[in-house]
């Protein structure tokens, strides 16, 4: 895979889109101007943290390029278990939690027919300033702040291409079903209490499974819902 490395950039995956490399690449920077995360919000990153995407033409049908969104949240977890990083888990559907705190995200984007963008920020020194958190989201934490560990961005990377590159050949050679098998072996809140809120709706029950399709599986009082997109919390429900 090939890498480029920016002093400063919008997003990553803002000039990954704009690259539209057919050889899987991925464009790191050292500051974002206009990081973005999941549901549009920003991300804000201050210097030391790691952005980074890959871009990339996978082939397959959507519903796989989709499916990378486990395969890049696992391979995230290796990279960091390799960095000598304990205490991680994995929150639906692509959060890295460390500490029950929210060390890295992962924004999947297709900004055009065939072509995927992993966009990958990790919390490694600091964590953004404190805005608007939602109630019962997870709070941001740092890789250096929970674990003492200091990695350089260009380390993190080092540790991350080659993960992913595996995690994704396995995904192509096997399917999803080891890689659900491993990403429910690491699922933060399985079996336990959860509430999700989704457009114009917010559900609680007992979080059940990750089903063959990458829908989270939750347990209602109304009997199990499977869940395609939306976002998780820990706490309890908030009224209304
Ligand atoms: O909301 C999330 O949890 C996803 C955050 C993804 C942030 C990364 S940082 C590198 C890449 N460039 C961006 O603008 N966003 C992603």
């Amino acid at each position: 895979m090939d890498r480029v490395v920016l002093p400063e950039v919008d997003s990553t995956s803002a000039e990954a889109a704009r690259r539209a490399l057919a050889t899987p690449t991925w464009i790191m920077a050292h500051r974002q101007t206009a990081g973005r995360g999941r549901r549009g919000r920003a991300w804000a990153m201050p210097e030391g943290n790691f952005a980074a995407s890959l871009v990339w033409r996978p082939g397959g049908d959507p519903a796989a390029m989709a499916l990378r969104s486990f395969v890049a949240a696992l391979a995230l977890r290796d990279a960091l278990v390799s960095l000598g990083v304990a205490g991680l888990t994995l929150k639906w559907p692509n959060d890295v939690l460390l500490d029950d705190g929210k060390l890295a995200g992962i924004l999947l984007e297709s900004p055009a027919p065939g072509l995927l963008v992993l966009g990958v920020g990790v919390n490694l020194i600091a964590v953004p300033e404190a805005t608007s958190l939602e109630p019962g989201a997870v709070p941001p934490i740092s890789l250096l702040s929970a674990s003492g560990l200091r990695v350089e961005p260009a380390v993190m990377l080092d540790a991350l291409a080659p993960a992913f590159a595996a995690r994704d050949a396995q995904f192509l050679t096997w399917g999803f079903a080891p890689i659900r098998t491993a990403w429910l072996d690491h699922a933060a809140r399985l079996g336990r209490g959860i509430t999700v809120r989704l457009p114009g709706e917010t559900l609680t029950g007992i979080f059940r499974d990750l089903d063959t399709d990458g829908c989270l599986v939750l347990e209602t009082g109304h009997g199990l819902r499977r869940i395609a997109a939306g976002d998780v919390f820990f706490g309890e429900p908030q009224c209304s």
